[in-house]
């Protein structure tokens, strides 16, 4: 299947979760980290989910699946051991409802990759659902080569890109000093990071 990879805004935006299992529980950690607004329907709940529900961090409907609970969701996720009932999460969601089936891929319109954070920088990983184990490996190796150190340095490129922006106005040179700061001698020297901002905050190219 065919996909298109995107990063999508979630903050604030409604998100719900059938199921309250394993699966569940990863789902709703990455919908929460994204600032959504999470609710949970299902009889039962991960006991990891519990602190979030007691928190108030995500709403608990604790019964069955029914319909009328994914109206008005921006996105839904079906992630019962039931395969009809996930089955009838997809027949229930509307054409623009963002749907992810946990046992079923092709009955929802995305899946859900492997995922590092390094601050800014965020690495994904999928396999289209050939092996999500192999993503999750390929992740945990990537991770190693991008370790935390890179959280400060996208920080500077960050801010060294903002700064470019304002003084730089030549394409050329822009772009040109973009890719120089991508380096890997400024990636391993806070120092090198610190004279080129110095540099760029009083030029005027
Ligand atoms: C299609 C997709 C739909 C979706 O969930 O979006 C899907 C579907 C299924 N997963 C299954 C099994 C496992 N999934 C994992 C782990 C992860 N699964 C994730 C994503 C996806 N899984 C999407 C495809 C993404 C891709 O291709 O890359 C990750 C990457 C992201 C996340 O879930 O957050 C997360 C890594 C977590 C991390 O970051 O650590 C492990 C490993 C483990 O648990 O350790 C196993 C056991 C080993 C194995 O089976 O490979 C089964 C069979 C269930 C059964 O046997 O009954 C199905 C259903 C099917 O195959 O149809
Ligand atoms: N996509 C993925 O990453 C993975 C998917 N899976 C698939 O995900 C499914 C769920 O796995 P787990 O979370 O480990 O199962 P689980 O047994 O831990 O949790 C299932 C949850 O579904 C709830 N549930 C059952 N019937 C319901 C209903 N009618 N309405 C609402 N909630 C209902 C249960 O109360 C329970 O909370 C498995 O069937 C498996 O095929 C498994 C591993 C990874």
């Amino acid at each position: 299947m065919a996909s298109y990879p995107i990063m999508l805004q979630l903050s604030g935006k409604h998100a719900v979760v059938i199921g309250g299992g394993s699966v569940a529980l990863r789902k709703v950690i990455d919908l929460l980290e994204a600032n959504a607004s999470v609710k949970v329907v299902s009889p039962s709940l991960h006991s990891k989910l519990y602190p979030y529900y007691k928190g108030q961090k995500i709403q608990w409907i604790k019964r069955e699946f029914i319909p009328s609970d994914i109206d008005n969701a921006y996105l839904v996720i079906a992630a019962t051991n039931q395969r009809l009932v996930n089955q009838k999460v997809s027949m229930s969601v509307t054409d623009g409802q963002l749907l992810n089936v946990v046992d079923q891929q092709e009955d929802g319109n995305f899946h859900i990759p492997a995922k590092l954070s390094r601050g800014d920088l965020i690495i994904t990983v999928s396999t289209n659902g050939a092996s999500p184990y192999l993503s999750k490996t390929i992740r945990n190796e990537i991770g190693e080569i991008y370790d935390q150190s890179m959280e400060g340095y996208l920080k500077f490129l960050s801010q060294a890109r903002r700064i470019v922006k304002k003084h730089v106005k030549d394409m050329r040179r822009r772009k040109a000093l973009l890719k120089e700061i991508t380096h890997k001698d400024y990636r391993n020297s806070t120092e090198k990071q610190k004279v080129f901002l110095e540099r760029m905050s009083d030029s005027n190219e």
